[in-house]
């Protein structure tokens, strides 16, 4: 079975995942595509070969040959979308975050459970990376002992120009939320927001920002986020055990020692550093659709825990405090 996909918004990630859809993926066919820039639609339309352009998400939503939908436009519109593909049955991919407030988190869950089944993913791709995935075995495995500490390190050259403070929590250390519960298989409880001196390249912005974050076991977890450091796009992650630790490799880097000195790449940006994890993200994606119907990735439960972490981590930026995270009873639809 071919799922057809229609995708919403085709910007930088929006058009790389149809690129992905289109010449990667297996058993997808992108057959519709839509952007309120729509000379932008047109364009990715023309260059992919995608049959429609829709004038609006909703009308892409409701086009009877759209049999799953992939949502890639801006933050605060996702909420719209996703609530929308529920309502039409519909498999949704919604990137991160899964909507800005945990709130628009709560309305996605109500409307899932009121549909009896889930048919949302969120676009956690670390969950597919190799390297996260070699490290969760060996957490899973228990050889390096209980965790105790984990440090996650997440440098950007350069940062996005809708960029505000509060992004560096909300847009990049959503991701550290994700993976941090995936890795563990735990809550984070309470988050704390330690503000250093600013680097010169970021303007008005905060930016970098430490996050102290505990774990409902005990284990602590500090998060280094820069948005501007230049030398290139740097993810990094140690766990700490009771016997050993266990650190995310360098992808595929080569190290060349010579003439005096050790050089080894630095991806120059998310695009490099997890496109397998990409690809992975969607086959696995198409895989379950053409299956059994039922997304296999990050729920809408997940969207919504990282969606809270966030806005108490806001609060702590806020207040300086340490700040407790609260979060509502879970459904069952996402214990299946
Ligand atoms: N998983 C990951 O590693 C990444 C995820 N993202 C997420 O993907 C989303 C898009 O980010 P980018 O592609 O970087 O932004 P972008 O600004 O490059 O592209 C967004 C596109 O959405 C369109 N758009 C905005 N509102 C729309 C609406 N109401 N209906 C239809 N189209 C609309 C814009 O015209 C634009 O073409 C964000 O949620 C971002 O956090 C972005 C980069 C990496
Ligand atoms: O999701 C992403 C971007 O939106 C965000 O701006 C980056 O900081 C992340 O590393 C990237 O994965």
């Amino acid at each position: 079975m071919t799922v057809r996909v229609g995708v919403i918004g085709v910007g930088t990630i929006g058009e790389d995942h149809l690129r992905r859809l289109t010449q990667v993926v297996a058993g997808a066919e992108v057959v519709a595509v839509t952007d309120v820039d729509l000379d932008r639609a047109r364009a990715a339309a023309a260059k992919y070969d995608v049959a429609t352009v829709h004038l609006t998400g909703q009308e892409l939503i409701s086009d009877p040959e759209v049999d799953a939908v992939a949502v890639c436009s801006w933050g605060p519109t996702h909420e719209e979308y996703v609530l929308a593909s529920i309502a039409a049955g519909k498999p949704v991919f919604c990137e991160k975050p899964l909507a800005e407030t945990p709130e628009a988190c709560e309305r996605m869950i109500e409307a899932e459970v009121s549909a009896g089944r889930r048919l949302v993913q969120v676009g956690f791709m670390r969950r597919y990376d190799r390297a996260y995935r070699a490290l969760k075995d060996v957490v899973d495995a228990g050889s390096i002992g209980a965790p105790l500490i984990v440090h996650c390190v997440h440098r950007n050259p350069t940062v996005p120009g809708y960029f505000q403070s509060e992004s560096l929590i909300t847009d990049a250390a959503v991701h550290e939320f994700d993976i941090l519960r995936w890795l563990l298989g735990e809550e984070i409880t309470t988050t704390s927001v330690l503000v250093p001196k600013r680097n010169r390249h970021g303007g008005d912005l905060q930016d970098p920002v430490m996050l102290i974050l505990e774990m409902d076991s005990g284990a602590i977890v500090d998060v280094e986020i820069s948005m501007n450091i230049r030398y290139g796009y740097d993810i990094q992650g140690t766990v700490v055990g009771e016997d050993g630790t266990a650190a995310l490799g360098d992808q595929d880097a080569v190290v060349v020692r010579l003439a005096g000195g050790t050089t080894s790449p630095v991806a120059a940006d998310w695009r490099e550093r997890f496109s397998r994890a990409y690809d992975v993200e969607f086959q696995e994606w198409i895989d379950a659709i053409a299956g059994s119907g039922v997304p296999a990735g990050p729920t809408t439960w997940d969207g919504y825990a990282a969606a809270v972490v966030a806005n108490t981590a806001l609060e702590a930026l806020r207040t300086g405090t340490r700040t407790s995270v609260k979060l509502v009873e879970k459904p069952a639809l996402y214990d299946q």
